[in-house]
C-alpha cells in the first residue's frame, strides 16, 4: 500500500455559529509500501483525527488523499466501504471485540464481511491464530482472557483479510509491559516477513521506537520527522528528545519500560 496525501485539512464545527477548529492543517503524508510509520504528538493535536481520514471513516474538509493508486476523497460511501474492508485493518486501544462472540468468531468477522469460503475462513483463522499464538483461546469469550490474549486477538481480527495497510490507535495503551513488548514484536515480524504496511498512534516512547520512522504533530501540523538507526535504544533517547523539545508536559508521562 502507498498512501499519499496532500494538504489535508479537517475543520471541526463549533458549538456555537462561527465556532470552528482546525484540527488538522495543510498536512502532506507519503508512505511506503512496507514502512511502519508510528505518529506521536500532545493529546489534542490531531493524531486521531488523521488516523481516521487515512481510516476512511472520517472525511477531510479539504485536500486529497489517494491509497493504492484510489483516489479516496473522491468514493461514495459504499465504495469506501468495501475499501476499508478489503484493504484496512484496525486494532484499537480498547480492543473493541465482540463479547457475544467467541475470540474465533469475532476473528472470522472481517471474513464472512469479505464473502470467503468456508474452508479459506477455516485455513487462515489456523494460521493467525498459529502466529499470534491464541490457538488455545478460540473457544472463549473476550471478557474470559487477558488484556495481552484480548489485544493478540484484536490483531488477529485487523490481519485475518491480509490487509494492505494496519491502523492502530494506542495498541498498547492498555497493556502491561509484558504483554506490550510481545505485540509489538509480533508488529514488526509481520511487517518484516509479509511487508504489511503499519501506521501506528501511540504517546508511548517504548512502543514507538519499534517503528522505522516517527512523524510528530502538533496543532494539526507535521513538526518533524525522524528515523530509526542501527539501534532500537538510540532511536528510544532520540524520541524522548524530540518530545521534550516539543514541550514534554504536554504529553501524558508514564513511566519508562524501555
Ligand atoms: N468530532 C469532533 N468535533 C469537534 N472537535 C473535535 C472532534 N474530534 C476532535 N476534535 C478536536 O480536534 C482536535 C484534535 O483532536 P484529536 O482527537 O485528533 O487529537 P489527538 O491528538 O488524537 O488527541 P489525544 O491524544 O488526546 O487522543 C482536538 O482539539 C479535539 O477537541
Amino acid at each position: 500500500m502507498i498512501l499519499e496525501a496532500k494538504n489535508l485539512s479537517k475543520i471541526y464545527g463549533g458549538s456555537s455559529p462561527g465556532a470552528f477548529y482546525k484540527a488538522l492543517d495543510q498536512f502532506n503524508l507519503t508512505i511506503n509500501e512496507g514502512e511502519f510509520v508510528g505518529i506521536m504528538g500532545p493529546s489534542g493535536s490531531g493524531k486521531s483525527t488523521l488516523l481516521q481520514i487515512l481510516g476512511t471513516i472520517e472525511t477531510p474538509s479539504s485536500g486529497e488523499l489517494v491509497m493504492d493508486g484510489e483516489n479516496v476523497v473522491a468514493m461514495k460511501q459504499t465504495q469506501l466501504a468495501d475499501f476499508r474492508r478489503e484493504k484496512l485493518g484496525f486494532i484499537f486501544q480498547d480492543f473493541q471485540l465482540l463479547d457475544s462472540l467467541s475470540i474465533k468468531e469475532n476473528m472470522l468477522v472481517p471474513l464472512v464481511l469479505n464473502k470467503k469460503s468456508n474452508q479459506e475462513m477455516e485455513e487462515r483463522v489456523k494460521q493467525v491464530a498459529a502466529y499470534l499464538g491464541i490457538e488455545a483461546i478460540l473457544s472463549q469469550r473476550p471478557y474470559e482472557v487477558s488484556g495481552g490474549q484480548k489485544q493478540r486477538a484484536a490483531a488477529a481480527r485487523a490481519l485475518i483479510h491480509q490487509p494492505s495497510l494496519v491502523l492502530a490507535d494506542e495498541p498498547t495503551g492498555n497493556l502491561d509491559s509484558k504483554s506490550a513488548k510481545a505485540l509489538m514484536e509480533l508488529l514488526v515480524d509481520l511487517n518484516h516477513q509479509e511487508q504489511t504496511t503499519i501506521l501506528m498512534v501511540t504517546h508511548d516512547p517504548v512502543t514507538a521506537s519499534y517503528c522505522d520512522r516517527i512523524l510528530f504533530i502538533q496543532d494539526g501540523r507535521l513538526l518533524n520527522e525522524i528515523y530509526q538507526g542501527d539501534r532500537r535504544a538510540d532511536f528510544y533517547d532520540q524520541i524522548l528528545l524530540v518530545q521534550s523539545s516539543l514541550g514534554g508536559e504536554l504529553y501524558d508521562t508514564k513511566i519508562p519500560r524501555f
